[in-house]
C-alpha cells in the first residue's frame, strides 16, 4: 500500500487546501501530517513549539510521515519542514511526490495575517520566508517526482491539473 500522491512545499503553498480538495476529487482520503500531530498529541503547533521545542516537533513529525507513508493510500499532506529530515527524504524516493511551489511573495500573502506558523512568527517574516526558502527550494526539488506552480492560480485550477498528472 501507498499514498496515491503526497504534497510538499512551503507554508501557504496550498498542501492542505489542495490536499483535501485533490482527495475529494480522486474520491480517496487526505491524511494532513500536521493535523495528525496535533490529534495525537492533543496539542496545537504552537504549543508542541512552545512547550517541548523544534526538535521534538520533527521527531514527531519524522515518525508520523513513515507511518504514514505506509499505512495511507489517499493522499499524504506533509508539514512545510518535513523534508529537512534527511531520513524522511530516503523515505519518500520511488513515492509520487508533489511540489506544490510558490512564490516569497505570494507565500507571504497567504501566510501573512495568520499567526498559526511558529516558525514565520517573530522577526520579519518575509526576510524568514527567504531564508527559509534558500534553504529548502533545493530539498522540495530533489524530492519531487511532480511541480506545480501554484501562483495566480485557484485551488481549483491546481487541483484540475493534478488530476491530469496523476493520471
Ligand atoms: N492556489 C491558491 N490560490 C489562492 N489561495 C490559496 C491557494 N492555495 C491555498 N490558498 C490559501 O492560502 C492559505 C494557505 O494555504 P494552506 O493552509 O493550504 O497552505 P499549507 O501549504 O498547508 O501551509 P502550512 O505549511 O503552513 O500548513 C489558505 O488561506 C488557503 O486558502
Ligand atoms: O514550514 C515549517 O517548518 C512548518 C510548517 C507547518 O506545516 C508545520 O508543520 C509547522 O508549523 C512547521
Ligand atoms: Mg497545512
Amino acid at each position: 500500500m501507498t499514498p496515491r500522491a503526497v504534497l510538499i512545499g512551503p507554508p501557504g503553498a496550498g498542501k492542505s487546501t489542495i490536499g483535501r480538495r485533490l482527495a475529494r476529487a480522486l474520491d480517496v482520503e487526505i491524511f494532513d501530517t500536521d493535523a495528525a500531530i496535533e490529534r495525537e498529541t492533543g496539542k496545537t503547533i504552537p504549543e508542541i513549539f512552545a512547550q517541548d521545542g523544534e526538535p521534538e516537533f520533527r521527531a514527531l513529525e519524522e515518525d508520523m510521515v513513515r507511518r504514514a507513508l505506509i499505512e495511507q493510500t489517499g493522499i499524504v499532506s506533509l508539514g512545510g519542514g518535513a523534508i529537512l529530515s534527511d531520513a524522511t527524504r530516503d523515505r519518500l524516493v520511488g513515492h509520487t511526490v508533489v511540489y506544490l511551489e510558490i512564490s516569497v511573495a505570494e507565500g507571504l500573502k497567504r501566510t501573512g495575517a495568520n499567526t498559526s506558523r511558529p516558525l514565520l512568527n517573530g522577526g520579519d517574516p518575509r526576510q524568514k520566508y527567504r531564508d527559509l526558502m534558500r534553504r529548502r527550494r533545493p530539498l522540495y526539488r530533489k524530492v519531487a517526482t511532480i511541480r506545480v506552480r501554484t501562483d495566480g492560480r485557484s485551488p481549483a485550477r491546481v487541483v484540475q491539473q493534478l488530476v491530469t498528472k496523476l493520471g
